[in-house]
């Protein structure tokens, strides 16, 4: 799907991201099962799939047609980036067709220390039709990933690098002044468990929210539940 076309289905609209890492209980060694949570997302209504890794991307993409955005989760020593940290994961995201490639445009320590800026450059140059959603911890990193050139923002990394965590900043704070000041699609993500929290992130001006672990992590669902019996409501 090209660029326009992506926006305008996404617009105003939740993605839903469907993930199970290998220690999560949704992790099935022998086959993605993700695609079954995508089928589900998709009689809800969503108009696209957030995922990580190629298996789990062609799978969904197969059982629901829908645009992805994917994303390939990878752990490099002496990196603190594992969201598309290098070109390996890029190119095997473009090889199976991903419509929107969603990498860590964080200032966060980057594998032999190259920059996120230089990245960004590269990709581009490799792949001048691709389509990139920098997932950002504060408000720097997101003005810095839309001036390198990435198509749209994603509040993903709030709360999750040490940045962000001393920036103090909640997701609809950084939504609502990124929104102002960059002219490309803020997605509002991380920690949205409540269908009000989606309206209040479009009211705060984000163009569209990702909703994952709430719709599709049981793990997490269900622990929420035992954590209020206890007390803990959080
Ligand atoms: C921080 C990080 O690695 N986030 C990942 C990015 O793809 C996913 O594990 C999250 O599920 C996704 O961002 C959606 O967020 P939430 O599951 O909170 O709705």
């Amino acid at each position: 799907m090209k660029k326009q076309e992506l926006f305008d289905v996404i617009k105003g609209n939740v993605i839903v991201s469907c993930q199970a890492l290998p220690d999560e209980p949704l992790y099935v060694e022998e086959k993605s099962i993700m695609y079954l949570m995508a089928r589900a997302a998709k009689q809800a209504g969503t108009p696209a799939i957030r995922t990580n890794s190629v298996r789990d991307v062609v799978a969904i993409k197969e059982e629901t047609g829908l645009p992805i955005i994917g994303l390939i989760k990878a752990n490099y020593d002496n990196s603190d980036v594992y969201i598309t940290p290098t070109m390996k994961e890029v190119d095997q995201l473009v090889e199976v067709n991903t419509d929107i490639i969603a990498l860590d445009c964080t200032f966060s320590k980057r594998l032999n220390d190259t920059s996120i800026n230089t990245f960004i450059r590269e990709i581009k140059e490799k792949y001048p039709d691709i389509v990139l959603m920098a997932d950002i911890s504060t408000y720097e990193e997101g003005v810095n990933a839309y001036k390198c050139g990435v198509d749209l923002v994603g509040t993903t990394m709030n709360g999750y690098t040490e940045q962000s965590i001393d920036a103090n900043i909640t997701n609809l704070e950084l939504v609502s002044k990124l929104s102002k000041e960059i002219s490309i699609p803020v997605i509002a993500e991380g920690r949205i468990h409540y269908p009000n929290q989606v309206r209040e992130m479009l009211d705060a001006g984000a163009f569209a929210v990702v909703v994952g672990g709430a719709i599709t992590r049981p793990l997490e669902i269900a622990k929420r539940f035992i954590d209020a019996a206890k007390g803990e409501l959080k």
